[in-house]
């Protein structure tokens, strides 16, 4: 961050919009952005774009360039889009490009907010609006993701594959503190710590102890655990009976699709790849993949990546700005403009137009 001339702070942003729908969307949030920035005038945003996806991939067999890595340190943050291409693997791609971000800059705590926007409804009967408000804490660095593994004997009847999940009390503590803190800063000061300490009887075992030592530091956040699997009957039957959530890697990223499709669509719920102590740059993306079935189609939901720039916004220190952008999206999905995903027929364009138009309203208030 640098003061700019005009003595507003200037925030360098980093994009990658990779593949597939990722370029449309991030188009849209930039475009948003700027808006905001324009009509708001109290802080600026420069953007350097990165070409980093799947076809640099195949021309030059990198997603990163050798020093990309230290190319995205310079920046405030990072403003990714979706990684992932139909003839390339998804574990390459995946291992490729935001893996080998949020690893190395150690971005450990993924916080996947969901709820129910005005202007949008829940698949669920008799879900209102605010009986779906919460946010998933994913453990962003280990467990199912820590890169332990192999295969050997490839391709034999006696072939064996593994992936090994790991479980540090370093780092199950760390994110299960995030969780708390995060608990306790919301009025309902509620956290659900989901395991699945049955079956796997190692690792998650170390995963419900820390909980229950890290707990005794928050006596004012109320504290449940649930197995998994029972988590997600209870995130249809009884969503009100939810707030914070902290899970691992893999069971984060299974239950935080599920919330966001409880919560309308997989269109409109974002991503923080946090480095909580700062020394790295985090990472906003929206929560969904590249989406082949309608990249180029003009109709991908804009809306996860403009709640992603918003978030983007609250990390930075912009809170009054990230609250406004956010308020300008709800009143446009309230409008009813609308895509297809949640039963509208409107645009990525005609939705953007629509915020932009929203956000210009701000500078005469
Ligand atoms: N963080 C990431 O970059 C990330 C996340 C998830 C999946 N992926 C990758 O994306 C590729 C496709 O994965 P997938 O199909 O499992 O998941 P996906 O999220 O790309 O798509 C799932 C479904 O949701 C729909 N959808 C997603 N985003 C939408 C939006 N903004 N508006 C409207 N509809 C939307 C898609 O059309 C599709 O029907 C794979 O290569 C996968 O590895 C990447
Ligand atoms: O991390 C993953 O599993 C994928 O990138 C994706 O599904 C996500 O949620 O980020
Ligand atoms: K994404
Ligand atoms: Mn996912």
């Amino acid at each position: 961050m640098s003061p700019s001339v005009a003595g507003q702070k200037t925030y360098s942003i980093a994009s990658i919009p990779a593949d597939g729908i990722g370029p449309e969307v991030i188009e849209a949030g930039i475009v948003a952005l700027n808006a905001l920035t324009e009509t708001l005038q109290t802080f600026k945003l420069e953007f350097k774009n990165y070409d980093w996806s799947s076809e640099t991939y195949k021309q030059t067999g990198k997603y990163i360039p050798d020093g990309g890595l230290d190319e995205l340190k310079k920046h405030d943050a990072i403003f990714f889009g979706a990684v992932g291409a139909p003839d390339v693997p998804d574990h390459i791609s995946l291992w490729g490009l935001r893996l080998a971000i949020c690893q190395p800059f150690q971005q450990y705590a993924n916080v996947r907010p969901t709820r129910v926007f005005r202007g949008t409804e829940s698949p669920l009967r008799n879900c209102s609006n605010g009986e779906l408000d919460w946010v998933i804490v994913r453990e962003n660095s280990e467990g199912e993701y820590a890169g332990q593994g192999g295969r050997s004997h490839v391709g034999k009847p006696w072939e064996v594959a593994t992936d090994v999940s790991i479980f540090s009390r370093h780092g199950v503590e760390r994110i299960m503190r995030f969780a708390f803190e995060l608990a306790q800063k919301r009025p309902r000061k509620l956290l659900t710590v989901v395991t699945k300490s049955n079956a796997q009887r190692n690792g998650m075992v170390l995963w419900d102890e820390v909980a229950k030592a890290v707990a005794v530091d928050f006596p004012d956040v109320t504290v449940d655990k649930m197995l998994v699997d029972a988590m997600t009957t209870r995130m249809v039957l009884k969503p009100e009976s939810i707030d914070t959530i902290v899970a691992s890697n893999l069971h984060a990223d299974i239950l935080s699709d599920l919330a966001a499709a409880l919560a309308g669509s997989i269109g409109i719920a974002p991503t923080s790849n946090l480095d909580p102590t700062r020394e790295h740059p985090s990472m906003f993306e929206p929560i969904h993949g590249s989406a082949f079935d309608i990249t180029g189609k003009g109709v991908a939901n804009p809306v996860a990546t403009f709640w992603t720039a918003a978030e983007m916004l609250a990390w930075l220190g912009e809170e009054e700005a990230a609250k406004k952008l956010l308020d300008c999206v709800e009143n446009v999905c309230e409008q009813g403009v609308l895509t297809a995903d949640l039963g509208g027929q409107a645009t990525t364009k005609q939705v953007t137009d629509a915020v932009v138009a929203e956000i210009k309203k701000l500078g005469s208030k």
